[in-house]
């Protein structure tokens, strides 16, 4: 049986089980259970602490894992990324007063706070000086004004959190995270099992980023709207009992949906139906 790691609490959490529930998997917790058994799947699901998951993943005690990439990175475990997973987006970054003009190359010496200590301690050696790292389990941006550290590395996605601590970022961003699907080796998808598995999620993700786009278009017009809709492969077209029009259906990006439109209205198209695909294979 697969056993798969899933985050049991904090911000990975809840997208992690939508995402393998709608991918047709059985995950869902009634209360504190540890293990939640697929079987017509043929699918453990562990709960563990997103922190933790790399590491049983890179011992091979399970098989795979979601959790976030600075938190695999920051473990230092053994384990490769096979998919990144669209949610839990933020940036590593480095935070400094906002009445102060401290940049990250300004840090030699300092003290910064942080729950990745890893992370940081690679950026400082790869910056070539040293640093006070001290270590904080959560709530980190509070750290500046209690008067622990000079600055902070810590997660940002809206930066409201910084901002009403008074900290402001400062540099780029050590990390670009999400959360991914992670296993100890690539070989692993050579199973079938595992390779389903990563099938049937990859199918979700990909069609959250996507829409199907109908539309009916004058023949004339149908090459500037393939180039406006080129599908994955190409645009399905198929003949109208109305003479000279076609109909056209194509997967175009959800962000771009709107842009696409515009443009297809100008070429004269009518009926244009936006819709959102549940799952796909592409
Ligand atoms: N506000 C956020 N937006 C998006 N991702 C986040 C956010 N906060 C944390 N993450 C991501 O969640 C993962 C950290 O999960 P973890 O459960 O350790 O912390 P948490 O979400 O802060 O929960 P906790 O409440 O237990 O501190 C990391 O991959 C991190 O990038
Ligand atoms: O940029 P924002 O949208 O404000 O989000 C970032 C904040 O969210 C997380 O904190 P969380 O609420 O999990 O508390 P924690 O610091 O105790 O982990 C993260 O650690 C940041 O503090
Ligand atoms: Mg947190």
């Amino acid at each position: 049986m697969l056993k798969i790691a899933l985050p049991n609490k904090g911000s990975l959490s809840e997208d992690a089980v939508q995402l393998i529930r709608e991918a047709g998997y059985n995950c869902r917790r009634y209360s504190r259970e540890l293990i939640i058994c697929d079987s017509r799947n043929q699918v453990e699901f562990v709960f563990l602490r997103p922190r933790d998951i790399a590491i049983y993943v890179s011992k091979g005690i399970l098989d795979l894992g979601v959790t976030g990439r600075d938190l695999t990175q920051d473990s230092g475990a053994d384990v490769e990324e096979l998919l990144p997973l669209g949610f839990g987006r933020s940036d590593f970054c480095y935070a400094v007063p906002d009445d102060t003009g401290l940049t990250p190359d300004q840090l030699a010496g300092r003290r910064i706070a942080t729950s990745y200590p890893q992370l940081v301690s690679e950026d400082l050696q790869r910056r070539g000086f040293q640093a006070e790292i001290i270590r904080l389990d959560g709530a980190v941006e509070i750290s500046v004004r209690l008067g622990v550290a000079d600055a902070i590395a810590d997660v940002v996605q809206t930066g409201r959190t910084l901002h009403a601590a008074g900290l402001k970022v400062v540099g780029e961003p050590l990390l670009q995270s999400e959360a991914i699907l992670v296993a100890r080796s690539q070989a692993i998808t050579a199973n079938e099992a595992v390779y389903l598995f990563i099938e049937r999620i990859r199918g979700i993700v990909v069609a959250r980023e996507y829409v199907m786009v109908e539309y009916d278009i004058p023949e004339a017009m149908l090459e500037m709207a393939c180039v406006v809709t080129p599908g994955i492969e190409s645009p399905t077209v198929s003949p109208l009992s109305k003479k000279g029009w076609v109909a056209v259906k194509s997967m175009s990006r959800q962000q771009d949906v709107n842009p696409i439109m515009d443009r297809l209205t100008k070429l004269g198209a009518k009926g244009i139906i936006v819709t959102d695909i549940r799952t796909c294979r592409i």
